[in-house]
């Protein structure tokens, strides 16, 4: 009889047991399966350049919440998951030490150069101690292996080319079935203790009402937010309508977190989009949660293609750009008080529940790097910390996009911050939602208060440079919106006439205002 194979499944983003090549491939070949989770101490360190906090509350607390569910769901299928603190190579050196019969490691690759780097660590540890390593590919809607380009470096720089050349050439793969029991630990090995926030010197978050997302982690939660999504509420047929929403959990999918630590398969969503096409209804909608997805897929594959470029100064253009490194202005954009509502609202929102909208994504990111001029990677990098939904690549590769150094082939693109925001807070209900103290500030007057007259801004008990600031900049593109698609009155009471309705007249006062103001600053 052949001895007892031992397989060790290292999970890092791959917290789930659905479309799980790991578990699949382990669960043919083992006796015994060691599901495993290390929390490398490098995760709680600082970022590369600016030293923040690599891995902030809200993302932490996700990721407890994931490995406790993750748990429970191994339990029920006869595992168990083993978690400990350590570099996942060292860990991984002991178990195959203590345990004598681990035949295979596996794990899902990664893309990028710190993950990339413990993988080659653990397969130095396996090639030392005669131990096979098997690797899987299994964070994106389209396999590696089958994107239709002979070789990485042919993988195009713009958007609409890859995924034109996906849709019409490549396959989704159908998801790897699960198995009802899994194959056991072996005998004598202790799970471990899932640690505390406290035991990795981070804090619990607060629960802020106003949270965009109100969810938990892990795969069963993330299992019904589809449902709620697709099957309950239909509201994935109205997804491309509803997308660039601000306030509320249904305006988009959510998915983003739970997709970054792998608690669902962008395979799984995928044939759940084609099993609801097939029996509710086909849209332009059901097809554009495809089309984000597959922006997902693509900075993955351009940080195959780009290497340590996706984290470098002059990004993927080695474009050379005077970036300021301000902390004074940087700390006004972290901590929402440039005095530009529509950034300070969206910073704040970041702060208080660690989750943005798309929509504000991408004005703040414009916002630091075109209108304050900022080293994009400040930016990035307090993405980093603070995103429950941080991935790598897509943080990186939405920020070069951004800063107009990465995969936008459109030239010089800046976002006009006042059209921004009447467009898709017309009414200023989002900004009210983030800054209390310009409550009183009725419509979209709310948006420009360096636009309001003296007397409005006392009638809205708002003074600025007080309690809310001068905005730090200015861009001049600004007045050309100021005074347009106001649905209220501002500050006046309806029926009085109120210093906004002439946009001529307003953006001459707002700019005479703004430039009075700013000596004093
Ligand atoms: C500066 C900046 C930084 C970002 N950082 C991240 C990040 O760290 N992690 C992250 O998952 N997304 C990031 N995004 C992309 C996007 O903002 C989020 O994926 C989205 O807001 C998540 O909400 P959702 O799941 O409801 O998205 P939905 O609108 O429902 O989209 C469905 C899914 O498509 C994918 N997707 C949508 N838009 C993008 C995009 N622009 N790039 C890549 N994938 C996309 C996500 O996986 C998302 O869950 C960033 C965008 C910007 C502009
Ligand atoms: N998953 C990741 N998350 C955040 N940052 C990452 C990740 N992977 C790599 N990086 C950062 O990006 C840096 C890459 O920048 P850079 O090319 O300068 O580093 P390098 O290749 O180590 O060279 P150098 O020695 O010049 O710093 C890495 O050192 C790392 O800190």
């Amino acid at each position: 009889m052949s001895a007892s194979r031992t397989i060790i499944c290292l999970l890092r983003n791959d917290l789930r047991i659905h479309d799980n090549e790991v578990f699949h491939f382990a669960q043919k070949h083992a006796d015994h399966i060691v599901p495993l989770y290390c929390f490398d101490p490098r995760h709680y360190a600082g970022t590369y350049k600016y030293n923040l906090p690599k891995t902030g509350p809200f993302r932490l607390r996700f990721l407890l919440e994931s490995l406790r569910d993750l748990r429970n769901t191994l339990v029920k299928r006869g595992s168990n998951l083993v978690v400990r603190q350590g570099k996942p190579e060292e860990v991984v050196a002991d178990l195959i030490q203590q345990l004598g019969s681990v035949s295979v490691v596996a794990f899902h690759q990664e893309v990028t150069s710190e993950e990339l780097s413990v993988e080659k660590g653990v397969k130095d540890v396996c090639a030392r101690m005669k131990v096979q390593v098997h690797t899987c590919w299994g964070s994106t809607l389209y396999h590696r292996d089958d994107l239709p380009f002979q070789h990485i470096s042919r993988l195009p720089d713009v958007y609409t080319q890859f995924r034109k050349e996906v849709e019409s050439k490549s396959q989704v793969r159908p998801e790897l079935p699960t198995s009802d029991r899994l194959k056991p630990l072996p005998g004598g090995l202790q799970e471990g203790d899932i640690p505390t926030p406290a035991d990795l010197k981070q804090t619990e978050p607060l629960n802020d009402p106003r949270s965009a997302f109100p969810c938990g982690g892990g795969e069963s939660q993330a299992l019904r937010r589809l449902q709620h999504y697709f099957w309950d509420t239909d509201a994935v047929a109205a997804y491309k309508e509803t997308r660039n929403g601000l306030v509320g959990l249904d305006y988009s999918t959510k998915f983003s977190p739970w997709l970054a630590v792998g608690c669902i398969s962008p395979r799984y969503i995928f044939h759940q989009i084609r099993r609801y096409e097939r029996e509710r209804t086909a849209n332009q909608s059901t097809y554009w949660v495809i089309f984000e997805l597959l922006w997902r897929d693509y900075f993955k594959f351009v940080a195959l293609k780009y290497g340590n470029r996706l984290f470098q100064v002059k990004g993927l253009q080695d474009k050379t750009i005077p970036w300021k490194t301000d902390v004074t202005l940087f700390n006004a954009w972290k901590e929402g008080r440039t005095g530009v509502p529509f950034v300070d609202a969206n910073m704040r929102e970041l702060a208080m529940t660690g989750f943005m909208s798309n929509r504000g994504r991408q004005n703040v990111a414009s916002f630091l790097t075109k209108d304050l001029g900022l080293d994009w990677r400040m930016g990035a990098e307090y993405f980093e910390y603070l995103l429950i939904d941080h991935d790598v690549c897509s943080n990186y590769g939405n920020w070069l996009y951004s800063a107009g150094i990465g995969n936008d082939p459109r030239e010089n693109r800046k976002f006009n911050m006042v059209k921004q925001a009447l467009d898709y807070d017309s009414n200023g209900d989002y900004v009210r939602l983030w800054l209390p103290e310009l409550q009183k500030i009725r419509g979209a007057d709310v948006h420009t208060p360096w636009t309001l007259s003296k007397a409005a801004l006392s009638h809205a008990d708002v003074v600025l440079g007080d309690a809310y600031p001068i905005p730090v900049v200015v861009a001049p593109e600004w007045s050309r919106h100021i005074g347009k698609k106001q649905n209220d009155t501002g500050p006046y009471p309806r029926g009085r006439k109120g210093p906004s309705h002439n946009p001529k007249q307003h953006r001459d006062r707002g700019v005479d205002f703004y430039f009075s103001r700013s000596k004093n600053l």
